[in-house]
């Protein structure tokens, strides 16, 4: 009992009153110490530049909620037949509300005072009317006639070959959930007046919010012919890229411009499905019949995409970050630690110098200094 007491108030006393820090071993080794270094330089190197500076480590991040809507002006002029259209806005672009996403018609096969009489045969789909004439080996379909021939597409220029003068207003307000902050592409200086005036170029006014489809069309890599006449999609990516260490002011939208289907190479590709065009009606009342104006449209699609990344210090991803990189440096000890004990030629020596081996019974107990 006593020798049980003494070994407890011994164990305490050690615990309390010892303490134990690890044996350094000094190497006066070129080698070693240049490799040691050079490790040592590469991890600072990584943490400052890559981590902190680079991938901005010490910072939180946020993507933004948006909104957008676009308006579209511009008036293009048609004369078909000796039937001269003049197409504005609300005739050309689908849906007109100003979506973020929406089709300007550039090109169109137009099929005039369709009704649905008395049952007809038509080689177009529609209601089966249940009467077939076995010799010409046909059915009566109801359907909407005269049948649409779309066998020839308007070309040499498009129909609307003038939508490349039109232009796009685009309205955008992002907010940042995190940071409490919201911002419009209407940016500090962009008045009633700049915007009556300006029209956007990525190196002369960068921030206008105008554009002219010309140059969307263009900035995108098509060709606004081949585009316009069998139509195609276009996206135009809003970019807020915001590091609000800095004042909100410099957090300011980037476009960039991106074909998303229909550029010639792809239409070369294919074959099965040129361009991008959708079916359009008109209805109306003559003379108590029921009739409509079929448009088959052909015409670019542009999709508004906003894209965002907010960046602001935070102490968190700071000491994160702070601690990954002490962390990395143990690496540098490793592998100058492997260089010591089993590449250098006096490996055997510098082994006796880290390790304190003591002959304790029959085992070799080793007793390892760091
Ligand atoms: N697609 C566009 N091309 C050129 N300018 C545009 C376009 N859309 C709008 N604007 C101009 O931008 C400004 C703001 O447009 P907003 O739609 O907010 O006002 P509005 O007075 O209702 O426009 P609108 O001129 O269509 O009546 C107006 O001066 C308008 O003329």
């Amino acid at each position: 009992m006593e020798n049980m007491r003494n070994t407890i108030t011994n164990a305490l006393s050690d615990f309390f009153f010892e303490y134990e820090t690890p044996r350094q071993v000094l190497v006066r080794s070129r080698r070693v110490g240049v490799v040691c270094r050079l490790i040592q330089l590469g991890v600072l190197a990584y943490i400052i530049g890559w981590v902190f500076i680079y991938e901005k480590g010490y910072q939180s991040t946020d993507t933004a909620v948006s909104s957008v809507f676009t308006k579209m002006k511009g008036v293009g002029y048609t004369n078909e037949s000796k039937v001269e259209k003049v197409w504005d806005v609300a005739d050309y672009v689908f849906p007109p509300q100003g979506d973020s996403s929406f089709v300007v018609m550039t090109n169109y096969i137009i099929t005039e005072g369709q009704s649905l009489g008395s049952p007809v045969i038509c080689i177009f789909s529609g209601h089966m009317t249940g009467v077939c004439n076995a010799t010409t080996n046909t059915c009566e379909v109801y359907a909407w006639c005269p049948v649409e021939d779309d066998s020839h597409i308007p070309e040499c220029p498009p129909l609307l070959i003038s939508a490349e003068n039109y232009t796009l207003f685009i309205k955008n307000s992002v907010t940042f959930p995190l940071f409490g902050v919201t911002r419009s592409n209407l940016v500090e200086g962009i008045d009633a007046e700049y915007i009556s005036n300006c029209l956007y170029h990525p190196e002369t006014a960068p921030l206008c919010p105008i554009f002219s489809l010309g140059d969307v069309v263009k900035f995108s890599g098509f060709n606004f012919e081949t585009i316009a006449k069998v139509g195609g999609a276009i996206g135009i990516v809003v970019d807020w890229t915001c590091n609000f260490d800095f004042d909100v002011r410099h957090c300011k939208p980037q476009y960039h411009f991106h074909g998303l289907y229909g550029n010639p190479t792809e239409m070369d590709q294919a074959r099965a499905s040129v361009g991008y065009n959708f079916r359009y009606a008109r209805h109306y009342f003559e003379d108590g019949v029921q009739k409509r104006t079929l448009l088959k449209v052909f015409g670019i699609r542009i999709d508004i995409i906003v894209q965002s990344l907010g960046r602001k210090f935070d102490v968190i991803p700071t000491l994160t970050a702070i601690g990954s990189g002490v962390g990395i440096f143990g690496v540098a000890t490793v592998v100058c630690d492997l260089v010591l004990l089993y590449v250098l030629p006096k490996r055997e020596f510098y082994k006796n110098m880290k390790f304190k081996y003591t002959d304790h019974s029959q085992d070799q107990v080793r007793i390892v200094c760091r």
